[in-house]
């Protein structure tokens, strides 16, 4: 084919609105994403972000707004469209006599109808149990299982179909740093492997670099900034902080070009310089100015 292909997004919102009574918690949220993208919401509590990925999801009417998710209105979205997505809900309370694997295999032999030839559902529940650190519960009663294990289990319901788009609000919530880690692995895993849409929501910044390649922050009803963690660095604090040693003492500098200031402090100083360190903005700082100016 001639020309130029050009990825359809997986979700597309523009002017999305919501409101409950007189309240307008959305007024007017915009962003798109592309395919095997993972996109991270960060708000302040009461931002609005459950709200909109339920809208996403089709779980919650919108009050205005244009909505596309996989090609469809949310409001409108049937049985196999719904099967394409994945849903991480804040923890799996029923079942709690079941197996684990048992309720796997059970959830996932839904999704047997809506397999392709490109993607085989649902996710062999094996492998799942291996991937998402299960394999050794795998005939403990659910209702026997940790904390974490319960939300291991969660996201393992969450992607059993395997879906083109996962969402997860609050992940990690309850996870030990290991179980963290390995949730990490396992997004990166689904976005290049299968090429899985992400759209999820933490209140770890932590996480929230490790994760997006794009952050939007929510404050006041919009999307307030838009970009990779130091894309937004750069667009809140313009200048870095240099640090560095000279004949035992202790230097800082705050400039705008720390490349330059660098290249002229070794040329002037050359093998002189120790412990140099140049650091921009962490996306906490950046964060909490971003919503302070916002939130006024
Ligand atoms: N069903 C509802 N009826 C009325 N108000 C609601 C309803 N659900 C949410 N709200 C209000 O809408 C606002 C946004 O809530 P939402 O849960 O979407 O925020 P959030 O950004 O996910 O918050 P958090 O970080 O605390 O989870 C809050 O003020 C909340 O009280």
């Amino acid at each position: 084919m001639l020309g130029t292909l050009v990825d359809t997004p997986v979700m597309e919102v523009s002017d999305l609105r919501m409101r409950y009574g007189d309240r307008e918690v959305l007024s007017g949220v915009e962003f798109s994403a592309a395919p095997g993208e993972v996109v991270v919401l960060l708000g302040p509590n009461g931002a609005g972000k459950t709200t909109t990925i339920e809208i996403l999801e089709g779980f919650r009417m919108r009050s205005g707004g244009d909505v596309r998710v996989l090609g469809v209105d949310p409001a409108e979205g049937g049985e196999a469209w719904r099967a394409r997505l994945g849903v991480v809900l804040q923890s799996w309370r029923d079942h709690s006599k079941w197996r684990v694997r048992e309720l796997l295999e059970h959830l996932g032999s839904y999704y047997e109808a809506y397999s392709t030839p490109d993607k085989k559902r649902p996710w062999v529940i094996g492998e799942l149990l291996e991937v998402v650190g299960l394999a050794g519960s795998a005939s403990t009663v659910i209702g026997r299982l940790s904390g974490g294990q319960r939300r291991r289990l969660d996201v393992a319901i969450g992607i059993v179909g395997r879906p083109d788009l996962l969402f997860l609000d609050e992940p990690t919530v309850g996870f030990d740093p290991e179980a963290r880690r390995d949730f990490h692995d396992l997004i990166h895993r689904m976005t290049d492997v299968d090429s899985t849409t992400v759209l999820l929501t933490t209140h770890d910044l932590d996480e929230a670099e490790k994760l997006a390649d794009r952050i939007l922050i929510l404050a006041r009803g919009r999307i307030v900034a838009c970009g990779s963690a130091d894309a937004l660095s750069r667009q809140v604090a313009a200048e870095s902080e240099v640090r560095w040693t000279l004949d035992g003492r202790r230097f800082v500098h705050s400039g705008v070009d720390a490349t330059e200031f660098v290249r002229e402090l070794f040329q002037q100083h050359g093998e002189a310089i120790g412990d140099l360190e140049v650091r921009r903005a962490s996306l906490e700082e950046t964060y909490m100015r971003l919503v302070r100016e916002v939130e006024g």
